[in-house]
């Protein structure tokens, strides 16, 4: 069996590709970042390593990697050959691998009339629709017809905290023990090849991906900002700090109310889910620096995403969120100057202010919820983010 992964970074190597080289998949990683490529392709393998307290390491060999502008005609031949297709490259990246997927499928379609599932793995909400909409952007409709005809795109959640370390051995990824890839069968089109090992197949993944992505997803960009805004350097930092971690189960204790309401999940289970990704964050194993987990403030602020998709939620719903707004009000502060959105934003800000910069990349355009976010937005460039929360 043929794998074919788009995005050999940290979840690539540290999830995706681990779970499907043990399900006994030949994988081929496709990327442009040259330097991993090289490393990969130098020893046909790379190492993972479990954030436990042994630093539980393992080899995931035989692994090949091609990179998709150098070496394209390579890469349309693997997409013709593969039988199973992932990404996790990315959602804003997503755009940029749609052509050489389109002119892999074409191809194959002359040739290899197999079905064939393409799964992007990304935090966001149905992340392989968005790259089926991607592939129809350049696609006639004879052509997205006869795809549609072999060609699933089963969306997916995927939950694990990955980070790389550089070692004498090269490029090491590094997960922590927990994962949960959930995919949706019932947006699968081949359902002959063998269950990925460790993966949760349902029929209805929206219940996953919404808690996943705006509780566990939310929370860690929460404490990103909040922890940016106080001076901290790691996630773990921040939560080491009683009234933070305090205030990030506020966040949560207020987004989980439409959780539990749009989903049926009981108040027991949320709250026991909340305890655990606490505690996930809090794993003293990792130091995961505020500024990779805040990174890309403009997409983490945009409608649809883990802040401001609750928020408008929780408005409609006439429940409080004066927590989660002042999260917002502190994304709108986060910097870092090697972040090109970071800096975009800042920009922004500075040239209109924070008012139209709220309607702008929030698309909020209620009055009263963008009095609240630039209230808090004053009050935390005026007071300590200690006296905020408080
Ligand atoms: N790191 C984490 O803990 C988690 C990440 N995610 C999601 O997984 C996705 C990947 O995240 P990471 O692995 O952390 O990012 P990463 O930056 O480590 O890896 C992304 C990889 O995609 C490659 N890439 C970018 N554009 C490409 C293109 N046009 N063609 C081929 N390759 C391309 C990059 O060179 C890089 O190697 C993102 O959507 C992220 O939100 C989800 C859960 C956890
Ligand atoms: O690209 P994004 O959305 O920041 O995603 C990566 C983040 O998702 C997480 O899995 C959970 O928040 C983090 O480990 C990581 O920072």
């Amino acid at each position: 069996m043929q794998a074919l992964h788009f995005g050999a970074g940290n979840i690539g190597r540290g999830f995706i590709g681990y779970l499907l080289n043990k399900t006994g998949y030949n994988l081929c990683f496709v990327d442009v970042n040259e330097e991993i490529i090289k490393a990969i392709n130098d020893t046909n393998s790379y190492k993972v390593e479990l954030l436990d307290s042994d630093s539980t390491q393992e080899t995931v060999s035989p692994v090949t990697a091609l990179n998709s502008i150098k070496e394209r005609k390579k890469v349309i031949q693997a997409i013709t050959d593969a039988d199973l297709i992932t990404a996790s490259v990315g959602i804003e990246n997503l755009e940029k691998i749609a052509g050489i997927i389109f002119e892999g499928l074409l191809k194959r379609l002359e040739k290899n009339k197999t079905k064939l599932d393409l799964i992007a793995n990304e935090n966001a909400v149905r992340a392989s629709s968005t790259l089926k909409k991607e592939i129809e952007k350049k696609a006639s409709k004879k052509e997205m017809k006869q795809i549609c005809k072999y060609v699933g795109f089963p969306n997916s959640a995927i939950d694990r905290l990955a980070l790389s370390r550089e070692s004498e051995d090269g490029l090491v990824a590094l997960v922590e023990p927990f994962y949960e890839w959930v995919i949706n069968r019932s947006e699968m089109i081949n359902l002959e090849l063998p269950e990925i090992e460790g993966v949760i197949y349902v029929d209805d993944l929206d219940p996953y991906i919404n808690r996943k992505f705006y509780l566990i997803n939310m929370a860690h960009a929460a404490t990103a900002y909040i922890g940016f805004a106080a001076g901290e350097e790691t996630i773990q930092s921040t939560l080491a700090e009683p009234e933070m971690e305090k205030f990030i189960r506020r966040v949560l204790n207020e987004v989980k109310k439409y959780i539990i309401k749009d989903f049926d999940f009981s108040s027991e289970d949320i709250e026991s889910y909340i305890d655990k990704t606490i505690k996930r964050f809090k794993n003293e194993n990792i130091s995961d620096n505020v500024l990779r987990v805040g990174r890309a403030p403009i997409r983490k602020l945009s409608y649809e995403e883990r802040l401001i998709k609750p928020l408008r939620n929780l408005f409609e719903l006439d429940l409080a969120a004066d927590n989660l707004s002042i999260v917002i009000a502190a994304a709108f502060l986060f910097k870092n100057k090697d972040d090109q959105e970071a800096v975009k934003l800042n920009k922004y800000i500075q040239a209109k202010g924070i008012e139209k910069a709220i309607l702008k990349f929030t698309g909020i355009e209620n009055k009263e919820l963008i009095d609240k976010i630039t209230k808090e937005y004053y009050k935390l460039k005026e007071q300590s983010i200690k006296s905020v929360i408080k």
